[in-house]
């Protein structure tokens, strides 16, 4: 029996990892793709981004949200039966996508994959690792002078962000356009130094990559997890004491462009990694998405609210431990 390709999505909180799922969802080109979405936190936002895509063929029953937690730590309560819900359905899907949260490490999620109850049926095609180049050139993953002078000091996005790359099959180096020729060789040599030998980079804007090169890996990543080193190798789980969010509840919006000022500022003075969520703006009739990578935010509008839907203006904040809630919560509501 021919086992159902799977690709597992990582990369760092923000590097494009919802955009390459919709690109490849777009570009499917007749094959069903069936969706498995986990993020950090309890609300849930990519998936709804991805149901709102209106790609044709692509229905609600594709996109599988688990928003309990983190994948890789509840695999087998979480991810296992929703595997195989999906492979025992009368007419499975051709190809699944997971997408993992950015704070994820992918070696547990692909060891799920040994599991005899799905062996014999699904196999990891490809682990796709996607990179915000910007956020690379910028220093933000490397030690900070302050971890540097400490003995023994740890750096949980240098972790994360490694451990993403070593068990990676095909990198995405995402968000080229953000950078010139020069700072994007300069970024590509870095990266390719903390990859296993054979592994390719591919430059990428709005992670465009033909589907036929990111889903056609073959690379049977179950099979070979030790030639994937992880920091956590050895350990049961890893610990999320290294990062929290939380969700804001705004008032509707009368004026975006004044809450984005506020925003970049309490980005910037609280280091906020991650910030994402839905307005709901004065007379308008359709929802307002906001996505900030550090102070880098973009902003429009997706989708008419619906009927019966409450026009909630909601945004997560994603940081290290640590975050002064009361304060950021005081600056994006003043
Ligand atoms: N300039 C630029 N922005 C990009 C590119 N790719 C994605 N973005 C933007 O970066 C932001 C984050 O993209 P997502 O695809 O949501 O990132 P993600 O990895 O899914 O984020 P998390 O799920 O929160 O970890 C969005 O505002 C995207 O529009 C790119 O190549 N260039």
């Amino acid at each position: 029996m021919r086992k159902v390709p799977a690709t597992v999505i990582t990369g760092f909180l923000g590097a494009g990892k919802t955009t390459l799922v919709r690109h490849l969802m777009e570009h499917a080109h007749g094959r069903r793709i069936a969706l498995i979405v986990n993020e950090f936190g309890d609300i849930g936002i990519d998936g709804d981004l991805l149901a709102s895509c209106g790609v044709q063929g692509c229905t609600e029953d594709d996109i599988i949200e688990l928003a309990n937690g983190c994948l890789c730590c509840t695999v087998a309560d979480e991810f296992l039966p929703t595997m195989q819900a999906l492979l025992d359905r009368p007419n499975p899907p051709d190809h699944i996508i997971i997408e993992t949260s950015g704070l994820a490490l992918p070696k547990p999620l692909v060891k799920a994959f040994q599991w005899p109850e799905i062996r014999s049926r699904v196999t990891v095609d490809g682990v796709l690792a996607v990179v915000d180049a910007a956020a690379v050139a910028a220093g933000r993953f490397a030690d900070t002078p302050e971890q540097m002078a400490q003995p023994d000091h740890d750096n949980p996005l240098e972790e994360v962000f490694e451990d993403q790359l070593a068990c990676a099959d095909m990198v995405l180096l995402n968000k080229a356009d953000l950078l010139d020729d020069a700072a994007l060789g300069r970024t590509h040599a870095e990266l390719a130094a903390k990859l296993r030998p054979g592994v390719r980079v591919i430059r990428t804007s709005r992670s465009a990559i033909d589907p036929m090169i990111a889903l056609g890996l073959s690379a049977a990543a179950e099979d070979d997890l030790a030639a994937r080193p992880s920091h956590h190798d050895g350990e049961d789980g890893h610990d999320h004491d290294d990062f929290e969010s939380f969700a804001v509840t705004l008032a509707e919006i009368a004026d975006p462009a004044a809450l984005e000022g506020r925003l970049i500022q309490a980005i910037a003075d609280h280091d906020i990694l991650r910030l994402k969520g839905f307005l709901a703006v004065s007379g308008k009739p359709a929802r307002h998405v906001v996505q900030a990578v550090g102070t880098r935010i973009e902003r429009w509008f997706d989708r008419p609210w619906q009927a019966g839907e409450d026009r909630v203006s909601r945004l997560v904040v994603i940081g290290e431990k640590g975050l002064d809630r009361t304060a950021i919560e005081a600056a994006i509501l003043a």
